[in-house]
């Protein structure tokens, strides 16, 4: 589904991202862990387009597309969602409204017609009870005044929405309280399917409790430097990232 080879970015001519490789297929979920500045929300910005940062070199295929030549908009609408890791507050814009513009500009790109007023209320309906939330949240403005959980929670209230195939979820954990924790990824884990995939980005092993990943690896000075399954990220939590360093910098000698 994705494939990122030897990529390059950087901001203001600040490189952040040093050569990184990663390959994510359908059905599976990918965790990526690494400490502060490491370029982790980086990444998710260069995926799906973020104009601050210039890609200098490498490729990215998202199912056989060149994502880098597509804008924001359309690497959206052919179903990459971010779940932001600092989610904006939009005054004066409904949830409804938003959510409902939101799917049927993904139903256009799709050649399909606009959703009706009874399907989408249905759809709202649905995908609210997935991730618990409250009837009032999605009366109000895009995450006005919203708690920072409820913000994380809304967050995969729209992914539920635009069922995206691949999903990256930035820090999705940090804030949430542990119901909170449970409800978003219950809400995760209902919507995986063989046909799609995610990338969890996030600093704890306790998420990967609940989301079980395939995949764990360790972004360190803008590459991904160990790969491993669950038990990585155990070992990381344990051990901190300093023997990483230390790894890294033996295989530079
Ligand atoms: N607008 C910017 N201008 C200058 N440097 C930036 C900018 N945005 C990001 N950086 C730098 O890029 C590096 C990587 O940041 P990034 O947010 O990707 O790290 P991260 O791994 O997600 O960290 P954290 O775990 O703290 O969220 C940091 O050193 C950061 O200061």
């Amino acid at each position: 589904m994705l494939e990122i080879k030897n990529l390059h970015a950087n901001i203001n001519g600040k490189e952040i991202i040093k050569g990184l490789s990663l390959t994510v297929n359908a059905g599976e979920i990918h965790a990526i862990m690494g400490p502060n500045g490491a370029g982790k929300s980086t990444l998710s910005s260069v995926l799906t387009g973020n104009p601050a940062f210039t890609v200098t070199e490498g490729q990215v295929t998202f199912n056989g597309k060149n994502l880098l030549e597509l804008s924001p908009e359309d690497r959206s609408r052919e179903g990459i969602f971010l779940s932001f890791q600092y989610p904006v507050e939009i005054p004066g814009v409904s949830m409804v409204n938003f959510m409902r513009t939101a799917v049927n500009e993904h139903r256009k790109y799709k050649n399909l017609d606009p959703i009706s007023a009874t399907d989408f209320l249905r759809l709202m309906r649905e995908k609210k009870e997935l991730v618990e939330m409250d009837n009032k949240l999605a009366n109000r403005s895009v995450n006005e005044g919203f708690s920072g959980g409820e913000k994380k929670r809304n967050e995969i209230f729209q992914m539920a929405m635009l069922n995206p195939l691949l999903s990256i979820l930035d820090e999705t954990d940090s804030g949430l309280d542990i119901d909170a924790l449970r409800i978003v990824a219950n809400g995760v884990n209902k919507l995986k399917s063989p046909d799609n995939a995610s990338i969890v980005i996030t600093h704890y092993q306790r998420l990967l409790d609940y989301i079980i990943p395939d995949f764990v690896h360790v972004l360190y000075d803008g590459r991904i430097v160990k790969s491993g399954g669950k038990e990585l990220a155990y070992e990381l939590e344990e051990r901190g990232y300093d023997w990483i360093k230390k790894e890294v910098e033996e295989a530079a000698i």
